[in-house]
C-alpha cells in the first residue's frame, strides 16, 4: 500500500507496516509518537528514521526530518484512524465490554453466544484471543494498537465475522482499540481499580466513559448493566449521541431480571424482554455471572441475534476459566473456588455469589498485586472481613514491591486475618482448616500461571495449587 492511499496526499512510499515502539520500526514502517507515562515517544522519531520508518505521526510543533510528518494535535487517535485503513477489513461485527469488573465474563460470553448460534466468533481481552479452536495471550487485557487492530485483522482473514472485545480503562485513555467500527458497546459496572494510573474515580470513570463517547458506531447500541449506580451517566451520553439503548438488570427496562433463584449447581433465572417472560436454568453460580450473562445475550440481541435462541443458549454456556472455577473438593468435602476477584467490588461479589452454597464457614485466602493501586488493599481486607468467616492474606504478584509490606495494608482493613506470605503455604492452610460443610475461596489470580515477584514469574496455578492441596 502506498503511503498517499492512507494520508490522501499521493505520497508514492510503499507502506510496509505501523509501530508505536521506536525498536519495532522497520522500511516502510509508520510510526506514532506518542508521550506516555514513562517516555515521550518523540524522543525516539530520529532513531525511527534511521531505521526506515517512512511517515511519523505527532504533534504540529514536533520536528520530523528524513521521514513524512503525519500532523495531529492528537497523534494516538490519527494514528488508529491511519492504520485501520492500512490493516482492514475486519469482522463484520464487533462489540466491546467496559466495567471494572466482568469484562473477560462477558466477552468470552458473548463468543459462546455467538458460536451456539452459528456464527464464526472471536473474543480479545484478559484471557489473549479465543477462537473456537485456541486462546492465545498477549499479555495485556487490551492490547497496545498496533497488536489489536493486526490481530483483529488476522481474524477476519481466518474468516471469524463476529467479535468481542474487552476495552480496558488503560486502552480507551491511550486509544488502544479505535478505528474499528463497534456495533455495540456494554458497560457492566464501576467501583474501585487502578487509581495508581487514573488521577481520580472521576478520571477512571471518564476513561470509561470514552467507549461511549467517542468509540461505539453513532449508530451503534448501548447495552447498559442498570443496576449500578454509575448506569445514568452511561445512558444520558447515548441518549444525546442518539444510540439505541437496551438497559439490562433488574432495574433493566429492556432485558429485566425478573427473579434470580439459586440452586446448588446453577440457577434459575426469569427474564422479561419485549413484553414474552423467558425462565433460563444458567449453567453458572452467582449473582455476577448472571448479570455478565444477561449483558452478554444483550449484546448478542443487540447485534441482530434472536432473543428466544439467545436466551435458550444461556443454559449452554459454559463456565470462563478462573471465575468462580471449581477446582477442587477437599477430603473433608468442602469444594474449592478460584475466582479473579482483585477489587473490593469484585470480593464482595465472589463471596456473595458463594455464601449461599455454604451451610459452615466461607475461607478466604487471597492478596493484592505490587505496582497497582495501593488504596484498593485495605478495602479488600474490609470486604473480605465483612462477607468471609476465615480469612488468609497471602501474596498476589508482588511485583517490584515488598510482599510484606503489600500484605500489611491489606490487614489493616482485616486485623483478625492469618498472614501467610507463601501462596502455596496459604492455600494448604485453608484447605487443612475447611471442614465438610465450608467452601473455600482462592481469589485473585483466576487464570493466571504465574506469581510475578520482582521481575521475575515464577510458574503458579491457584487451580493445580488447590488439587495438590486438597489430594
Ligand atoms: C501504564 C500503561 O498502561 N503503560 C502502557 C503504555 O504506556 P504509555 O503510553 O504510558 O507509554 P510509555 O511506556 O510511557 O512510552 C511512550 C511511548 O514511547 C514508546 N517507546 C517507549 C520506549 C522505547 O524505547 N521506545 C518507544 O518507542 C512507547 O511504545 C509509547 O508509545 O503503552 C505501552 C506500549 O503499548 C504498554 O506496554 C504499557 O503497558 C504496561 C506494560 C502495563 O503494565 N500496562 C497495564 C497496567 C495495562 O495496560 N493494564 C490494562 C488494564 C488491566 C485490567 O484491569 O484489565 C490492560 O489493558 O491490560
Ligand atoms: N458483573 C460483575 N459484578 C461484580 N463483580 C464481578 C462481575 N463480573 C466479575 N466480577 C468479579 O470480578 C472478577 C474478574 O472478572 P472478569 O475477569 O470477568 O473481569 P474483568 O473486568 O475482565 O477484569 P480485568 O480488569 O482484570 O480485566 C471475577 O472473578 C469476579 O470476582
Ligand atoms: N488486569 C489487572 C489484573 C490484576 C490481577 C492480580 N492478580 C494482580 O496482579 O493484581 C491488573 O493488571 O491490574
Ligand atoms: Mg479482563
Amino acid at each position: 500500500m502506498r503511503l498517499g492511499e492512507l494520508t490522501g496526499k499521493g505520497e508514492q512510499d510503499i507502506v510496509t507496516g505501523f509501530a508505536i515502539d521506536h525498536r519495532k520500526v522497520a522500511p516502510g514502517t509508520v510510526f506514532g509518537a506518542f508521550r506516555g507515562t514513562r517516555f515521550n515517544g518523540e524522543e525516539f522519531i530520529p532513531d525511527a528514521i534511521a531505521r526506515g520508518a517512512v511517515a511519523v505521526v505527532a504533534r504540529p510543533e514536533v520536528k520530523v526530518e528524513g521521514a513524512a510528518h503525519i500532523v495531529s494535535d492528537h497523534p494516538r487517535t490519527e494514528f488508529a484512524r491511519i492504520a485501520a485503513k492500512f490493516f482492514a477489513p475486519f469482522p463484520e461485527t464487533s462489540v466491546a465490554v467496559t466495567g471494572t469488573n466482568g469484562k473477560t465474563s462477558t466477552v468470552e460470553m458473548v463468543r459462546q453466544l455467538w458460536l451456539m448460534a452459528g456464527h464464526h466468533a472471536a473474543s480479545i481481552g484478559t484471557l489473549g484471543v479465543t477462537t473456537a479452536s485456541e486462546m492465545v495471550s498477549t499479555g495485556l487485557t487490551t492490547p497496545d494498537v498496533v497488536t489489536f487492530l493486526s490481530n483483529v485483522a488476522g481474524l477476519a482473514r481466518e474468516g471469524v465475522t463476529h467479535l468481542a472485545f474487552e476495552a480496558s480503562s488503560h486502552g480507551l485513555s491511550q486509544y488502544r482499540t479505535e478505528g474499528l467500527p463497534v456495533r455495540a458497546a456494554a458497560f457492566t459496572n464501576l467501583s474501585r481499580d487502578h487509581l495508581d494510573y487514573h488521577k481520580d474515580m472521576a478520571d477512571y470513570f471518564t476513561a470509561k466513559l470514552r467507549l461511549f463517547a467517542d468509540v461505539l458506531d453513532p449508530n451503534g447500541v448501548a447495552v447498559v448493566w442498570a443496576d449500578d449506580p454509575h448506569s445514568e451517566r452511561v445512558i444520558d451520553i447515548a441518549r444525546m449521541r442518539g444510540n439505541r439503548i437496551i438497559t439490562v438488570g433488574e432495574h433493566g427496562d429492556t432485558i429485566r431480571l425478573v427473579a434470580r433463584e439459586p440452586t446448588l449447581l446453577d440457577q434459575k433465572l426469569t427474564i422479561a424482554h419485549g413484553g414474552v417472560e423467558y425462565r433460563v436454568g444458567l449453567p453458572l453460580i452467582g449473582g455476577y455471572q448472571a448479570a455478565n450473562a444477561l449483558i452478554a445475550a444483550g449484546l448478542v440481541i443487540a447485534t441482530g441475534g434472536d432473543p428466544a435462541q439467545t436466551f435458550a443458549n444461556l443454559a449452554r454456556l459454559q463456565p470462563v476459566r478462573g471465575r468462580l472455577e471449581r477446582a477442587a473438593i477437599c477430603k473433608s468435602g468442602a469444594p474449592i473456588y478460584v475466582d479473579y476477584a482483585h477489587t473490593p467490588d469484585a470480593i464482595e461479589a465472589a463471596i456473595a455469589a458463594l455464601k449461599p452454597h455454604a451451610a459452615g464457614r466461607l475461607i478466604i485466602v487471597f492478596g493484592a498485586g505490587g505496582d497497582r493501586d495501593a488504596g484498593k488493599r485495605e478495602p479488600m481486607g474490609l470486604a473480605a472481613c465483612t462477607g468471609a468467616d476465615l480469612v488468609i492474606v497471602t501474596d498476589d504478584n508482588p511485583r517490584e514491591e515488598d510482599a510484606a509490606a503489600i500484605r500489611r495494608q491489606v490487614i489493616k482493613g482485616c486485623p483478625q486475618a492469618t498472614e501467610i506470605g507463601d501462596r502455596r503455604a496459604a492455600i494448604t492452610a485453608a484447605v487443612a482448616a475447611a471442614g465438610p460443610e465450608d467452601i473455600v475461596l482462592i481469589a485473585g489470580k483466576g487464570h493466571e500461571q504465574g506469581q510475578i515477584v520482582g521481575g521475575m514469574v515464577l510458574p503458579f496455578d491457584d487451580v493445580s495449587v488447590a488439587r495438590e492441596a486438597a489430594a
